[in-house]
């Protein structure tokens, strides 16, 4: 038996062969880094937002969706995250994977080309059937909710 559930498929961008493809740091990480793949180096200012590249697209099977998270050492340390947090790589999607960064910090923020800039990690994604009914089913918590339950 294999010891894989899926089989996840990645391209390389042309042009971009010196990209380290996505990686793994430790043996059961659950994230692979993602690298930039900036022509230069690219400054963030504080409070700025920019779409960064990472060399690769990907394909995989309708089961699965792979998310883009921030890494918490450039967060916590340069308060550089992900805006849309997780970002949502869709399964049909063909497109070069990108990375969202915010500069959530004090200090211009300096991406070098190859820098790992954050996270994938793939999850499954149920397959649901969606249907529309004239009632719920009661329940205790019923319709309460944004901290009725007090602070
Ligand atoms: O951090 C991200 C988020 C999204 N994408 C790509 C893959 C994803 O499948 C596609 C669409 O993302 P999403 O559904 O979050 O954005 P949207 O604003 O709904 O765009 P669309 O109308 O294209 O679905 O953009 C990325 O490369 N990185
Ligand atoms: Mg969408």
């Amino acid at each position: 038996m294999s010891l894989f559930d899926f089989e996840v498929q990645m391209k390389r961008i042309e042009g971009q062969e010196d990209i380290l493809l996505p990686q793994k740091m430790s043996e059961a990480a659950s994230g692979y880094d993602l690298h930039a793949a900036v022509k230069e180096p690219i400054v963030l200012a504080p409070g700025e937002r920019q779409l960064i590249p990472t060399g690769f697209a990907l394909s995989m099977p309708p089961q699965l969706e792979a998310q883009i998270r921030p890494r918490s050492g450039l967060a916590y340390k340069h308060g550089i995250t992900t805006l849309n947090s997780p970002g949502t790589i869709d399964a049909d999607y063909r497109g070069e994977v990108k990375v969202l960064l915010i500069n959530h910090g004090q200090e211009p923020f300096v991406i070098q080309r190859n820098e790992r800039i954050a996270q994938m990690v793939f999850q499954r994604v149920p397959q649901i059937q969606l249907t529309v009914v004239n009632e719920l089913s009661e329940t205790v918590r019923g319709s309460g909710g944004f901290g009725h339950t007090g602070r």
